[in-house]
């Protein structure tokens, strides 16, 4: 009996251990980091993936970014300890030491690195090794507690995954996966500015100098405003001038974009409005998950053929 209750214990506490080397990774944001690389995958391979590339790669992109979110974990423990939304996190909670984190995340990063490599390309592998580097270094050490502008520079090693999908597909980078790139780094101040204007009183009280801290609110959506309507232009170049995704995506960008300058314009004019600071920052994250699978559907075989098929049916009736 008091056997059984000690494994029960032990076993509790292995789970525990699990779980807090799985939050160390943030592991939330992975998915619609997953997503960007997948549109890039499917627009490069002409809507025909290899599938064990894509688990290749999905799984390499997973690896980094968790090492990359471990990292942060680790360098962030004093202001996640301070403020209210990241205090139950595995540092500052002293769940995980600093030694056994730094071990986790350099094992992840180096799987990711042999699993890219061998599986993918060098270039894949390496793009996602720039992208642990650039979002530790330039984002999580240099500019996050010292620059207003430290998540549109930092935005870009999110936008690295969208390079890594390209690369692993093609071996080289092209105008098209440089948009893709351009596109989530253009959303990300929307996305995250958002946010911030929900809880610049966290950001403040601990001396981040986020932009809605710094420059206020109506500063903050003027910037989020410009750059909503530069993301939206933006997405509709992979239409034309680069012909790599067709009229489906068009439609798809075209509807999404709309909205997402409506929530946008809204929030122009209620600065001080967390609801619809809010409700901008759930539909970024929406978004940017529709208009990625909109380049996968816009891709695909069948759609040609569809969409193929519905214009010689116009032809015929005109
Ligand atoms: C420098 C750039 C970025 C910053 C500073 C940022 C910051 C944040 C923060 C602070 C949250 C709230 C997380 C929480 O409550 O624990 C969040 C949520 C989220 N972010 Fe970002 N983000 C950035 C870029 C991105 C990118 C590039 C993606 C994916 C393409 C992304 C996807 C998400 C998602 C999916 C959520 C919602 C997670 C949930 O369900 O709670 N973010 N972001
Ligand atoms: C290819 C590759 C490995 C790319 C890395 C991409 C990556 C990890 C992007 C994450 C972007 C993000 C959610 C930042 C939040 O940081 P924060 O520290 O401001 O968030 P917090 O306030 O919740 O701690």
């Amino acid at each position: 009996m008091i056997e059984t209750n000690v494994s029960r214990r032990h076993h509790e506490s292995f789970l525990q251990v699990i779980q807090s080397y799985y939050q160390l990774t943030k592991p939330r944001i992975i998915p619609l980091l997953l997503i960007t690389t997948a549109g890039s995958m499917w627009i490069a391979a002409k809507g025909q993936v290899d599938p064990v590339l894509l688990l290749v790669t999905m799984a390499g992109g997973t690896l980094a970014a968790a090492s990359a979110q471990t990292i942060n974990c680790i360098y962030d423990r004093d202001i996640d300890y301070d403020m209210e939304r990241t205090r139950h996190r595995p540092m500052p909670s002293g769940k995980v030491q600093v030694r056994d984190a730094l071990i986790f995340a350099i094992a992840l990063a180096v799987l990711s690195f042999t699993l890219l490599t061998v599986f993918a390309n060098l270039l894949a592998a390496s793009l996602a090794l720039s992208g642990i580097i650039f979002y530790v270094l330039i984002y999580t050490h240099w500019l996050k507690r010292h620059s207003t502008q430290n998540i549109v520079i930092g935005g870009a090693a999110g936008a690295i995954p969208a390079l890594v999908g390209w690369a692993a597909v093609t071996g080289t980078l092209s105008w098209s996966a440089w948009l893709i790139f351009a596109i989530v780094f253009l959303w990300t101040p929307p996305h995250f500015w958002a946010l911030a204007l929900m809880i610049r009183d966290d950001y403040a009280k601990v001396g981040i100098p986020m932009l809605p801290v710094v420059e206020g609110n109506a500063a903050t959506v003027k910037q989020i405003w410009y750059y909503t309507l530069i993301t939206v232009a933006a997405t509709l170049l992979l239409v034309y001038p680069l012909h790599s995704s067709g009229i489906v995506y068009a439609a798809i960008a075209l509807s999404l974009g709309a909205l997402f300058i409506r929530k946008s314009w809204r929030l122009l004019h209620n600065p001080d409005d967390r609801p619809t600071a809010r409700e901008l920052f759930l539909y970024s994250i929406s978004y940017m998950m529709l208009l990625c699978l909109g380049m996968v559907v816009d891709s695909l075989p069948i759609t040609h053929h569809l969409v193929n098929a519905a214009i010689s049916q116009l032809h015929l009736i005109s």
